[in-house]
C-alpha cells in the first residue's frame, strides 16, 4: 500500500521514472524502424515507378538483365529484409518485460489506492477547513501545475469522491474543474466538459438539487444536436420519477470542533488560566547525562502533565534510527482487531533494543522520564503518508492483553519527532486544549494513567493530517509494573 506512507510514495515515484524512461526508449527504436521501412520504401518506389514507366513505354524493358536482376533482387533481397526488420520485436519485448516487471514487483496502485489518496485530500479539507480551490493553491503553488491538465485531476478527484457517496465534496472538485476546464481549448474541450457536466448533474441529483441538475443537464444536451443519443437525455427523463430525498446533514460534534482547530494551532482561550504557570526551563539535575549539557523543557501542560523536550536527537542519530528501520518492511497500521481502517493512516516498524542506535534512544527516554525502562515496548517507528492520521483515541488498552498481565498497562508515551513537518501533522490534545507542533529531534511525553493507574481519559489524543511533507515519530511506551517508586500514589485518586 502506497498513499499511507511518504516512504512507499517516494518508490512509486522511483516506478514512474522508470516506466518513463523504459517508454522513451521504446519510442526511440520504434521511431528508428520507422524511418528505415520510410526510407526503404521510398527508395523502391521510385524504382518501381521507373520500372513501371519502363514498361510501358517499351515492353522489352525486362528483357535487360540488369533491370530483371534488379526486380528480382528487390522482391528477394530488399523486402526480406523489411520482413526480417519487423519480425525483429525485439525493442517491443524489452520494453514489455520491464513494464510487466514494474507491474509485478514494487506493483502497480489499484483502485483502491486511488481511493485512499482521494480520501486524505477529503481530510485535509475537512480538518483544516479548505476548500477545494485553497488546498489546490495551498498544496501545488510550489510545483507549477498545469492547469490544462490540472482539470482533469480535479475531476478525478470529485469522480472518486462520488463514488465513496461524499457528494458535497464531489460537487466542490467537479465545479472547480468545469472552471478550469473553461481556460482550456481545442476541439477536445467540448466533449471534456460533457463528462464534468454529467458527472455535476449526477451529483446535484444525490444531493436532492433537482433544479441545479436540469440546468446543467439542459446546458450539457444543448451542446449536441438533438437526435445525438446521449445518456444525460436518459437522465434528464428518469428525473421525473425517481429523485431522492435530500441527505441529512450531519451534525458534528464538539469533539471533532476541537481537534480541528487544534489541528490549526488555535487554542480555546481559557477562562481559569493555568497554562500562565506553563514554563520553559533548562535542567541540569534531572540525570547525570544532563550535567553540561543541559535538558531544554517546555511545559505544554500541567496536572496531567505533558512535556516536550528540545534538541534530544541530533540528524545523526535520527538517521541512524530511519537506516535502521528502513531495513525492514514498514506496513500499514492495524488498529481495531487487525483490520485497516482510516482511524490510522500511516506505515510503522517495530524495533527492539538490540541494536545500539534504538537501545540508545531507550537510555535517552530512561533518563527524561525518570522511569523504569524494564516493561517498554519496543520502538515504533511510523511515516505518515497524504492526509497521513491518527484519529483521536487512547494510548491506553480498552482490554489488557494477557501479554500485559504483569507487566501493566501502558502509564506513558514517549515520542521522539524524527522530522519536521511543512504543514500540519500536529500531536493534539482535544480534552486539553492543547496541540504540539512537531519539531525534528524532539521529544514529547504525556501520561495516559493516574497515580492510582487508573486510566485517564483526558489523554485523548490525534496526530493531524499531514497537509505537506513526511511525517516520522518514533514511540515508546512504558508500562506501569515496577513504576510505584518513580511515580508513587497521591492521596487523591483523581490525580
Ligand atoms: O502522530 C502523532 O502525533 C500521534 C501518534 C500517536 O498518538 C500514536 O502513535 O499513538
Ligand atoms: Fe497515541
Amino acid at each position: 500500500e502506497y498513499y499511507s506512507s511518504i516512504d512507499k510514495m517516494q518508490l512509486l515515484g522511483q516506478v514512474e521514472g522508470e516506466l518513463v524512461s523504459a517508454t522513451d526508449d521504446y519510442l526511440m527504436k520504434g521511431q528508428k524502424q520507422l524511418d528505415m521501412l520510410r526510407s526503404f520504401v521510398n527508395r523502391v518506389k521510385t524504382e518501381h515507378a521507373i520500372t513501371r514507366l519502363q514498361l510501358e513505354q517499351h515492353e522489352e524493358y525486362l528483357d535487360q538483365p540488369l533491370q530483371a536482376f534488379r526486380l528480382i533482387k528487390r522482391l528477394v533481397v530488399d523486402w526480406a529484409e523489411v520482413s526480417e526488420l519487423l519480425a525483429a520485436h525485439q525493442a517491443k519485448d524489452e520494453y514489455r518485460t520491464t513494464v510487466d516487471e514494474m507491474i509485478k514487483y514494487p506493483g502497480l496502485p489499484n483502485q483502491e489506492e486511488l481511493q485512499g489518496a482521494v480520501k486524505g485530500l477529503e481530510r485535509l479539507q475537512h480538518v483544516y477547513n479548505l476548500t477545494a480551490n485553497e488546498l489546490v493553491d495551498r498544496v501545488s503553488n510550489s510545483i507549477q501545475a498545469d492547469s490544462s491538465s490540472l482539470w482533469k485531476d480535479c475531476f478525478e478527484i470529485g469522480v472518486q469522491l462520488y463514488e465513496l457517496a461524499k457528494y458535497q465534496g464531489a460537487l466542490e472538485w467537479l465545479q472547480l474543474a468545469s472552471s478550469l476546464l473553461e481556460d482550456v481549448d481545442g476541439e477536445n474541450a467540448r466533449r471534456m466538459a460533457a463528462e464534468v457536466y454529467e458527472y455535476l448533474a449526477l451529483t446535484y441529483i444525490a444531493l436532492g438539487q433537482k433544479e441545479r441538475a436540469v440546468e446543467v443537464l439542459k446546458e450539457l444536451l444543448s451542446w449536441f444536436s438533438p437526435t445525438t443519443p446521449h445518456p444525460a437525455r436518459y437522465i434528464l427523463d428518469s428525473l421525473e420519477y425517481n429523485m431522492p430525498k435530500s441527505p441529512k446533514e450531519s451534525t458534528e460534534s464538539a469533539l471533532f470542533a476541537n481537534f480541528s482547530r487544534l489541528c490549526q494551532g488555535k487554542r480555546l482561550p481559557e477562562p481559569d488560566s493555568g497554562s500562565e504557570s506553563l514554563r520553559c526551563y533548562l535542567d541540569f539535575d534531572r540525570h547525570p547525562r544532563f550535567k553540561l549539557s543541559p535538558l531544554k523543557v517546555e511545559q505544554v501542560h500541567l496536572n496531567p502533565d505533558i512535556n516536550m523536550y528540545y534538541d534530544v536527537l541530533n540528524d545523526a542519530q535520527i538517521n541512524a534510527v530511519i537506516e535502521q528501520s528502513d531495513q525492514f518492511d514498514s506496513f500499514r497500521s492495524m488498529v481495531v482487531g487487525n483490520v485497516v481502517t482510516d482511524t490510522r493512516v500511516s506505515q510503522q516498524v517495530w524495533q527492539n533494543y538490540t541494536s545500539y542506535i534504538i537501545k540508545s534512544l531507550a537510555n535517552i527516554v530512561g533518563a527524561i522520564s525518570g522511569f523504569d525502562m524494564q516493561n517498554a515496548e519496543e520502538m515504533q517507528i511510523a511515516n505518515y503518508g497524504i492526509g497521513g492520521q491518527y484519529a483521536a483515541h487512547f494510548d491506553y488498552f480498552s482490554k489488557l492483553p494477557d501479554r500485559y498481565i504483569l507487566g501493566g498497562d501502558r502509564i506513558s508515551t514517549n515520542m521522539f519527532y524524527l522530522s519536521d513537518v511543512q504543514q500540519g501533522g500536529y500531536t493534539v490534545f482535544p480534552k486539553l486544549n492543547v496541540f504540539v507542533k512537531p519539531v525534528k529531534g524532539a521529544l514529547v511525553n504525556w501520561f495516559n494513567l493516574h497515580r492510582s493507574l487508573a486510566q485517564d481519559n483526558r489523554s485523548l489524543h490525534a496526530g493531524c493530517p499531514v497537509l505537506e511533507g513526511s511525517k516520522r515519530i518514533g514511540n515508546i511506551w512504558i508500562h506501569s509494573a515496577h513504576q510505584e517508586f518513580r511515580r508513587p500514589c497521591s492521596l487523591n485518586s483523581n490525580e
